[in-house]
């Protein structure tokens, strides 16, 4: 297990220019495998978990091409659908959360799609019933072996219908609409997800020639075809490094320059950092967050303490609330932070207790933080990341507080933040990887 080295207290200062965004990379990703033409993919963020999603691309027969750091083309023209049976596949598919997409686009166009119980963070109950739920509308066939974790899905041909989904589950959404593109007729999801990785997928498999209306809503109409083309397309900046920068600068004392953000792609995350007093200035597409030695949180209107919490886009997304968390313990004012689809995400809050914040965990879905105001700094500790947002926030507890703090299990980190070691020195972050 890897661990960093932080030695806190220091102010950052610069540029820094947010990578491809995971979430989508991993969506765009699995939709290769809908046609046998060739498909270009950009700004794909060098990640952990991206980069084992590539791998199992490639063991499923897909052939890869990298043409510079970022940009890589895919052809699934000869893919090896028995590869599913095999012993490595059986390890390999439950790497990461995001393997669970070869599922769709494998059953509309070989008519199987199977996978193990896929991996990703350790964060309370992630179930998987929306998507085969949504599969089994489509005409699939679902087997469940509870001895080893494997799903199966089976169709000779898929059938357009209209479904409700029981949530708005992000990665349910992407497999439903990737098998609906290439069945026969007209599938309307209702309740379905919309976040910008969506809508980036929804207008990547459209220049596929896919016939999807009501992208960026939870009303979608997918008009089935029978086969789609090549395509050209290019990941957003990652919404959730960049809410993770915006905490950073504040947390810190620093004046940072968040880079070609997409703004009109962050729905409400600046205004959420906003309301915990951070003042956000942007210029251009870039986000410049001032040097701030205080931030105060807002109140509601009738003077009671603000809530943060989560909700499916255009809520605030659950995967920054470790960060605002985090940015709150040293914030003039109180904030409840309400956690409501995970409910093992909060516990990491014990390590900021130890590093002096002052924090009240109420159950495993509520936190109230009683922000310290930079009167005193947290004090740096070794920490263990539990999982690859919370071990942002500690990170970033690192870099504001006093001392020399150590954070081992850093893999987590890695699924998601591309070279953050070597992001951070360049802002003047004293940090060091130690494996
Ligand atoms: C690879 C990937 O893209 N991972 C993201 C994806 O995971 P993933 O697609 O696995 O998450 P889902 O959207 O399926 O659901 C996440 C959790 O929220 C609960 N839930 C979901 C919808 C809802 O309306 N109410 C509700 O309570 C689910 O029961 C589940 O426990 O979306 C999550 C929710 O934004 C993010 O945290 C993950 O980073
Ligand atoms: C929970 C997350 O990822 P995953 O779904 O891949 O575990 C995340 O990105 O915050």
């Amino acid at each position: 297990m890897g661990v960093f080295e932080v030695k806190g207290g220091r102010e950052l200062k610069g540029e820094i220019t947010p990578q491809g965004a995971k979430n989508e990379a991993l969506q765009v990703l699995n939709a290769v495998l809908l046609t046998p033409e060739k498909v270009t993919i950009s700004n794909i963020p060098n990640i952990r978990d991206v980069n084992k999603l590539i791998d199992l691309l490639k063991s499923l027969g897909v052939k890869i091409e990298q043409l510079n750091d970022d940009t890589y083309t895919f052809q699934a023209d000869e893919i090896d659908i028995e590869y599913l049976t095999t012993p490595e596949f059986k390890e390999k598919g439950g790497g990461l959360r995001g393997s669970i997409m070869i599922v769709g686009p494998l059953l509309a166009r070989f008519g199987k799609g199977y996978i193990p119980k896929p991996g990703g963070d350790k964060i309370g109950r992630r179930r998987l019933d929306t998507h085969f739920e949504g599969l089994q509308k489509l005409g699939a066939n679902f087997e469940y072996d509870s001895n080893t974790n494997f799903y199966k899905t089976e169709a000779a041909k898929l059938k357009g219908t209209y479904m409700l989904l029981d949530e708005a589950s992000v990665t349910g959404t992407a497999n439903i609409v990737m098998a609906a593109s290439m069945a026969k007729g007209k599938t309307t999801i209702y309740n379905a997800a919309c976040e910008p990785y969506l809508q980036q997928l929804c207008n990547m498999l459209v220049n596929m020639g896919a016939k999807i209306s009501g992208i960026g809503s939870n009303l979608l109409t997918i008009e089935g075809v029978k086969e789609l083309h090549g395509t050209e397309h290019r990941c957003l900046p990652d919404m959730i490094e960049i809410g993770s920068f915006i905490g950073m600068a504040a947390m810190t004392n620093s004046e940072i320059t968040i880079k070609d953000v997409h703004y009109d792609q962050l729905g409400m995350i600046p205004q959420v950092f906003s309301r915990l007093g951070i003042t956000i200035v942007r210029r251009d597409d870039d986000l410049i967050i001032p040097k701030q030695n205080h931030y105060e949180i807002d109140q509601f209107i009738d003077g009671s303490i603000l809530t943060v919490s989560d909700a499916p886009w255009p809520g605030f997304t659950p995967d920054l609330l470790s960060i605002v968390l985090v940015v709150a313990t040293q914030a003039k004012g109180s904030v409840l932070v309400h956690q409501k689809m995970f409910e093992s995400r909060l516990f990491f809050v014990d390590k900021l207790i130890d590093m002096g914040a002052q924090i009240i965990l109420c159950d495993p879905h509520r936190a109230t933080v009683i922000g310290l105001d930079k009167q005193v700094p947290l004090r740096g500790i070794s920490m263990t990341s539990p999982d690859i947002r919370a071990g942002v926030a500690l990170l970033i507890a690192a870099l504001s507080a006093e001392g020399t703090s150590h954070i081992h299990n850093i893999e987590q980190i890695d699924r998601g933040y591309q070279y953050i070691d070597k992001r951070l020195q360049a802002l003047g972050a004293r940090i060091k990887r130690i494996d």
